[in-house]
């Protein structure tokens, strides 16, 4: 699959006759990719990616990205003098960290990934949550998190409501909608919203058949480093428990529990830096990370 967009026609035909059985089973399915910002590496990666998008809409797969860009944002607000402080895996987000957040999300990287599955022959159009008002936040009140001193995570929130009325008009119209994890409260006020937790209740609105999170590792790790190929919602509680789970991996799996409990019929965490990620998770019998099912 990696070699398959410089293939002779023989191979590509090859290739597109082992991925049609795939291709059917997700056939006018939507599937939502959070695109993290640490899978988005360099230029090279940013146009396999857009390849891959151009790709599952070409092939009648409904492809939704959500991105994030934690490290991106974190690289502005260094730039410009700004101390990054995260609680619970969470940005705290003051009032000059919001308006970065807004340029670097909304702005620079959602018109970048637009740019690219433009320029590899799509048409994609981007968006944030608050769009045709498509995510309404509320404040995140959690100031207790174990370890650590209790924090007002500022100007950070999680979907309160969600209104897919935008999003049906473009879906299977040959558009690729790119969402940038921002919102606004009911009272206006923009909020920062966790990119993980923004995918997660995309997809559990639109009821998506698959859930994908690209990130920087091969899938949920156990306790020896190695990739957990399949897992369930009762097994991800007792791995957060027992601390195989930490960190930033946290708010992914409970995005999948949140997501799962909603319809969507599986989630896969898989790294986003391997070439063709997508295109081998969904087209091939390879599958690469995790898959999570109810
Ligand atoms: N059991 C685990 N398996 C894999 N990664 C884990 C695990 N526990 C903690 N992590 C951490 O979670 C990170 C992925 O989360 P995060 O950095 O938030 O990703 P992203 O920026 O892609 O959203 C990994 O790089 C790893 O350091
Ligand atoms: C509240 C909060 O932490 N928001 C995130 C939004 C971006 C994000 O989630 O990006 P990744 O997916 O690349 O980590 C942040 O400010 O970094």
């Amino acid at each position: 699959m990696t070699d398959a967009l410089n293939a002779t026609p023989q191979q590509k035909s090859e290739i597109l006759m082992q991925a049609l059985p795939h291709m059917l089973r997700y056939d006018d399915a939507m599937v939502v990719v959070k695109y993290g910002g640490h899978a988005m590496g360099d230029e090279d990666k940013a146009r396999d990616f857009a390849k891959d998008m151009v790709l599952l809409e070409q092939a009648g797969i409904n492809p939704v990205v959500v991105h994030g860009g934690g490290p991106q944002i974190g690289s502005m607000l260094k730039k410009l003098g700004i101390e990054s402080q995260f609680s619970g895996g969470l940005r705290v987000t003051d009032k000059p960290t919001i308006e970065i957040v807004e340029m670097v999300l909304a702005g620079l990287i959602n018109k970048s990934i637009v740019g690219s599955i433009n320029a590899e022959g799509g048409r994609a159009i981007g968006l944030c949550g608050k769009d045709g008002n498509m995510v309404v936040a509320r404040k995140v009140h959690r100031a207790h998190v174990a370890g650590e001193d209790v924090v007002d995570l500022g100007f950070v929130g999680e979907p309160d409501k969600v209104d897919m009325t935008v999003l049906e008009q473009i879906l299977g119209r040959e558009l690729i909608p790119v969402l940038a994890p921002v919102a606004a409260g009911a009272d206006g006020q923009t909020y920062n919203v966790n990119a993980d937790t923004f995918a997660g209740a995309i997809a559990g609105a639109l009821g998506a058949k698959r859930l994908l999170f690209l990130t920087d590792v091969p899938g949920v790790l156990d306790k020896n480093k190695n990739l957990i190929k399949e897992l369930k919602v009762d097994d991800i509680r007792g791995l957060i428990a027992d601390g195989t789970i930490t960190g930033g991996m946290i708010p992914k799996v409970e995005t999948c529990i949140y997501a799962l409990e909603r319809g969507v019929e599986g989630v896969v965490i898989l790294d986003g830096q391997i070439p063709h990620a997508v295109l081998i998770e969904l087209l091939t019998d390879q599958g690469s990370g995790t898959l999570i099912t109810r």
